[in-house]
């Protein structure tokens, strides 16, 4: 028996039971309207002759003519082939680019799979072969068109093989500096992505590396898009703004100036000579770091331009310029500061100022894929510049693979918002698709981290995610549950129980996550300094990112008022602008996204903010543990291997989701204690903290402090504290005066970690001293003493008595 690794994805085509085959007719042979091996159309009838055999068990030949008497055949080609073949189309209604037509019961018992063009039929043959390995046989003869031209995915590959948030193992496409010589699972992905009618992949960092330009690496690329071509798969590159200065030698690197214009155009070109079909240029800058036309005083648009500009005489290029632009050394001090609004305030005015191959690709929320945002008002301030969604496949925030969370629902979400533009209605799917603006070209794309793990993406759940995006970007009224049962029909079998588990699992994970991470629209709570991963409640205020929270004792939540706080309800069009400016009308999920309330403060439901934070997130947690005891269900119905490994990740979350509980509540008990102890709210812990007494002192530079009593007894403590990039810190924690233990924090020694040990900590850095006694009064006083970093180190503390979990 072979294993079942989970490379083949949803593509494993299992063969379906005998009673099932039998029922279906037998193939005669099948005609590809394409002799070039290289073809979409080609392979398309390979992956039919392959898909066929292992779902059916039928050995069918191919043919290469369409002949009168062909009988009981499955035809694949394009529009134009099959036409010219002699094919009738009189039936098949307008196709859009990369459309397919697919009719399973033509005349003579043929099945005819015609694509718009060489995509689409591929696309069909995919249809079909999924419809057949869920047992569906029904006829069909009807027409799929995608919403949008645009449907790719962007790695975050590094050449030197690294993936930034990568949680799969090494890049597949890059290694020590070069693009790698085994185009094996390129490939594989390819024929994934097309399956989901994903037609372009960016397949390096955006935060780039212009060695992407030496002669070697160009050859690589020229493989790369050779290996996915014949699946109907462009590929594109992510380009480091700087480029002429740091590889071409040139004494600048404005965008105003010829002769870097000059070396953008020779770069270009040389590009497509190894890469004729290349779809375009993704372009990270003022970003983070990143150099940009900013950087030379010059406009946004002039550097994209520049990109324009160079693709333009080499074919449909377009240039992908991110609207991720912002200050990442914000003030909190200043309450108008605010990260959200940085892409309006960036891009609004330059509306119509790009040339017509600049599409702006805008992240869907105003800040950073957190577990929810309200959509970007960018997405509404767009008229004449086209726009492109970016979603995010890859975890960041949301578990990083570790948790398992299905984000259909959170994209139809969004897509499904009305921005009411001009008091229209502008779903933003309508917004993507190009039709509300008519726009021509414009759609969609997403941070996908696949690595050379067998399982992809380190879960094989999650995987669910990178289908159900290329469903959504194809329609994005894809129904999430749906989607998420044909896809587990396909990745596990057909079994009605494995089906409800998956789902079930599947469509509970987002608000499980949510309750247990950040909810009230307060953002993910977890570390935002470094790792994005586990919670960190504490490290989300204080840091220049602008990703904060604006806790303090008595209140919490962003002031985006326009009346009081930054303004940036202002940004979407007036009806939306008015609902999110009254703290009435705005949703209890985004509360603390705009408005800056008391603990206090009474949500729709009739609880306080504070009470609603813990207890959602004991009920998250308790959910949490629901999903490993629904997958144990399964335990025979589908194959050991893949049984195993999401059993250990589902049982990882469910502990995990404890400490996230814990910490996220214990930090905003401590956060407000003394004003707690004034009203009725509790932590279902609360009683072991007795009368804790906590001082803060300084949270921002300098030493932080805290200095907590409690009762008599034995207890473990657990110190969680921050890492900074080129800092380290010095720790010492003493108890009634007598020091119990120091350390010093540095990032260098946490990179020297594989990861995984690092994870399997379950939480930022934490140190645990056991068994400690502690009689009644005697004061706990943890010091850390930051050098050379700017922040207070210290998160949470939790102490907990001996024997209880920590
Ligand atoms: C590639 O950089 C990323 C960075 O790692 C990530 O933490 C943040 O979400 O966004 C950046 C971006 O989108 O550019």
């Amino acid at each position: 028996m072979t294993i079942e690794t989970g490379l083949d994805g949803w593509l494993r085509y299992a063969a379906l039971s005998p009673a099932l085959s039998n029922a279906q007719q037998r193939y005669s042979s099948i005609i590809v309207l394409d002799t070039d091996e290289t073809s979409p159309v080609y392979t398309a009838a390979k992956e039919l002759q392959d898909g066929l055999k292992r779902i059916l068990g039928q050995d069918i030949e191919f043919h290469f003519q369409l002949t009168g008497g062909s009988s009981s055949s499955i035809v694949v080609g394009t529009l134009e082939s099959f036409s010219s073949a002699g094919g009738n189309t009189k039936d098949i209604p307008e196709l859009k680019e990369d459309g397919f037509w697919l009719n399973t019961h033509a005349d003579n018992n043929c099945v005819h799979i015609v694509g718009q063009n060489e995509r689409g039929a591929i696309y069909g043959a995919f249809e079909y072969l999924m419809r057949l390995a869920q047992g569906n046989f029904d006829p069909v003869a009807s027409a799929s068109n995608p919403s949008a031209p645009i449907r790719w995915v962007n790695q975050w590959d590094n050449l030197d093989g690294s993936i930034e948030r990568g949680y799969a193992g090494p890049s597949i496409f890059f290694k020590d500096g070069e693009v790698v010589k085994d185009m094996t699972r390129i490939a594989q992905l390819a024929r994934l992505l097309s399956s989901v009618r994903i037609n372009a992949v960016v397949v390096n960092n955006v935060n780039a590396n212009p060695k992407l330009f030496s002669e070697s690496n160009l050859d690589g690329l020229h493989r790369i898009a050779n290996a996915m071509r014949p699946w109907g798969v462009r590929i594109g590159i992510s380009l480091y703004f700087d480029s002429p200065k740091e590889f071409g030698g040139l004494p600048t690197s404005d965008p105003l100036d010829p002769a870097v214009n000059d070396w953008w155009n020779d770069i270009t070109a040389k590009v497509y000579r190894k890469v004729p079909d290349l779809v375009g240029y993704t372009i990270k800058a003022n970003s983070e770091g990143q150099p940009g036309p900013l950087t030379y005083n010059r406009t946004l648009a002039d550097g994209a331009n520049m990109f324009a500009r160079a693709l333009k005489p080499h074919g449909d290029g377009v240039v992908m310029y991110r609207a991720f632009v912002y200050n990442h050394h914000l003030d909190e001090s200043v309450w108008k500061h605010d990260r959200a609004n940085a892409a309006v305030d960036y891009f609004k005015d330059l509306d119509g100022k790009f040339d017509d191959n600049v599409i702006v690709q805008i992240k869907w929320g105003p800040i950073d894929f957190q577990v929810r945002e309200p959509p970007s008002p960018l997405l509404a301030n767009l008229r004449k510049t086209k726009a492109a969604i970016e979603f995010q496949v890859a975890q960041e925030y949301l578990g990083q693979q570790s948790h398992f969370v299905y984000m259909a629902p959170l994209w139809r979400e969004i897509l499904d918002f009305d921005m009411r533009i001009d008091g229209r209605s502008s779903h933003i799917r309508d917004i993507v698709s190009g039709e509300r603006l008519g726009w021509n070209r414009s759609g969609y794309t997403t941070v996908l981290n696949i690595g050379s793990d067998s399982t992809w993406i380190g879960h094989h759940l999650s995987m669910s995610n990178l289908y159900a995006y290329g469903r959504i970007a194809w329609d994005p009224l894809s129904d999430p549950v749906s989607v998420i049962q044909e896809w587990t029909r396909l990745t596990f079998g057909l079994d009605k129980t494995i089906v409800d588990i998956i789902a079930k699992i599947s469509m509970e994970s987002w608000p499980t996550y949510e309750n247990y991470s950040g909810n009230l629209g307060v953002q993910t709570l977890c570390d935002i300094i470094y790792t994005h991963y586990g919670p960190s409640p504490g490290s989300q205020d204080g840091n220049g990112w602008g990703q904060w929270t604006r806790a303090n004792a008595h209140s919490i939540g962003m002031d985006r008022t326009v009346a009081t706080g930054s303004g940036n309800s202002g940004q979407y069009p007036a009806e939306v602008a008015a609902r999110y400016e009254n703290i009435e009308t705005t949703p209890d999920n985004l509360l603390l996204w705009f408005h800056h309330v008391p603990y206090t403060h009474r949500l729709k439901s009739g609880k306080t903010v504070i009470q609603h934070f813990y207890d959602a997130h004991y009920e998250g947690a308790a959910h949490a543990q629901t999903f490993p005891l629904e997958w144990a269900k399964l335990k025979g119905l589908i194959d050991d291997y893949r049984f195993e490994q999401v059993a250990f990740k589902l049982q990882y979350q469910a502990g995990h989701s404890i400490v996230w509980r814990d910490s996220v509540n214990y930090f905003y008990f401590a956060k407000c204690a003394f004003w707690l102890q004034g009203c009725l709210c509790y932590t279902r812990r609360g009683s072991f903290w007795g009368k804790a007494v906590i001082t803060e002192t300084n949270e921002a530079p300098g030493t932080a402090q805290k200095e907590l009593t409690f009762p008599s007894g034995t207890y473990n403590i657990a110190v969680n504290y921050y890492d900074h990039l080129g800092g380290r810190a010095k720790y010492e924690i003493s108890l009634g005066g007598k020091l119990i233990g120091s350390w010093v924090g540095d990032l260098e020694d946490r990179l020297g970690h594989d990861f995984s040990e690092y994870l399997d900590g379950h939480s930022a850095t934490r140190v645990t001293f056991r068994g400690i006694k502690v009689e009644q009064g005697d004061l706990l006083k943890i010091v850390g003493q930051p050098d050379g970093s700017e922040l207070a180190p210290l998160d949470y503390v939790s102490i907990l008595p001996e024997g209880t979990i920590d």
